[in-house]
């Protein structure tokens, strides 16, 4: 297969560029830049130096009928304008930023302060959450793949608002990340000596994956929420921990979530679930496609709390964009994505 990376010298480009070219079933991998057209990628990121000599290419080069998949992973508001024109028959899109997420159009508006993508392009996508929409995956032609924040959030919550266990009014989602999920441009914020030994809140109720968390919970599990979601940017590297909390509806027990999540997740490859109460921490993902769960029942509160652990840049991007091709060219799921977590 064919593919190509649109924004390859961006951090989730690059751990694009480094599963694809580890995949057993990719043999040509074009790189687009638009900023650096004509450099060799190896250049711009020293860590390639001597073992790929790919030249990136301009974004003009970009021959759609030359791909079997095309990679885009530049800023939000990019891809609805640049990925329209090169839509076309036998070319599957994975895209990894926010613009194609958002059903409606007035929604986006408001919480990325940027115009939506064209509408007939937008009722097309399929939300790539791939535990959840694998049939919708399959058939897809164009991927919104979700954002690094609700994947940790839905897989946790999903299949306990599905079975209508949590009162919905309840959700509150307190979440934390590494520093390369505000990708590689600097940033005051991801400046070295404000965000090293430092611990920050960001975007208090005003955060773009509010819209795409309550949206996701109304089509799956088919539940109104308003969630309270707030972000926290953490002096490391990579990792998202969500800790999220809700009210039980009477009468559950910790046996009864134990064997929601086993009958939910028990046959998924990149989801596991701890036994309750685990002290789970980001670097037991870190690298992987996994998610790591775990939860706890508090009797004394009727209160759960549900625990859920990514790598970003992996099953938060790059590592659930290939396992979207991956359905998407009924191939196993896993596919490229067996690199154990890297610890310490
Ligand atoms: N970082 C993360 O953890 C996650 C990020 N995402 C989303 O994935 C996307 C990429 O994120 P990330 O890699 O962190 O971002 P980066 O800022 O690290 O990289 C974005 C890349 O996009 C390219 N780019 C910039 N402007 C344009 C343009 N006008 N046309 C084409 N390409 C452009 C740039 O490369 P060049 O100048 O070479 O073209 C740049 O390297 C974003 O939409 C982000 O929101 C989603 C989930 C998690
Ligand atoms: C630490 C950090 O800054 N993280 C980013 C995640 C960006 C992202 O994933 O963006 P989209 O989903 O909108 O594409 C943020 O909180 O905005």
């Amino acid at each position: 297969m064919k593919a190509g990376i649109i924004g390859v010298t961006g951090y989730g480009g690059l751990e694009l560029f480094r599963l694809l070219s580890a995949h057993p079933e990719i043999d040509e991998l074009f790189v687009f830049s638009s900023s650096k057209a004509g450099q060799e990628l190896s250049n711009e990121v020293p860590h390639l130096y001597q073992i790929f000599n790919t030249k990136l290419r301009s974004i003009e080069q970009l021959d759609p009928g030359r791909l079997d998949v095309l990679f885009c992973s530049a800023p939000s508001g990019v891809s609805s304008e640049l990925l329209p024109p090169l839509t076309q028959k036998n070319l599957k899109i994975i895209d990894l930023a926010g613009d194609f997420r958002i059903n409606d159009a007035d929604t986006y508006r408001k919480w990325y302060r940027k115009e939506p993508p064209p509408a007939p392009l937008a009722d097309n996508a399929v939300y790539g959450l791939t535990e959840w929409n694998r049939e919708q995956v399959k058939k897809g032609e164009l991927i919104a793949n979700p954002g690094c924040y609700p994947t940790a959030t839905l897989l946790g919550l999903l299949p306990l608002l599905k079975e209508g266990i949590l009162n919905p009014s309840s959700l509150v989602i307190d979440a934390k990340s590494g520093i390369s999920g505000a990708g590689a441009s600097p940033q005051s914020a991801t400046h070295f000596s404000k965000a090293n030994d430092s611990f920050s809140i960001y975007k208090i109720n005003e955060h773009q994956h509010i819209p795409e968390i309550e949206q996701t919970i109304k089509t799956i599990a088919n539940v109104d929420t308003n969630i309270t979601f707030t972000t926290h940017l953490v002096p490391m590297t990579r990792g998202i921990m969500a800790t999220m909390y809700a009210e039980l509806a009477a009468g559950v027990n910790s046996q009864s979530i134990k064997e929601i999540y086993h009958e939910c997740y028990g046959k998924k490859r990149f989801v596991r679930i701890f036994n309750e109460k685990t002290n789970l921490f980001t670097k037991q993902v870190y690298g992987s496609n996994y998610c790591d769960l775990t939860y706890a029942v508090d009797e004394r509160t009727n209160r759960i709390t549900v625990v859920s652990v990514i790598d970003n840049l992996i099953k938060g991007a790059a590592g659930q964009a290939v396992q979207n091709m991956n359905v998407m060219f009924d191939l196993d799921e896993s596919e490229g994505l067996n690199q154990l977590p890297m610890f310490p």
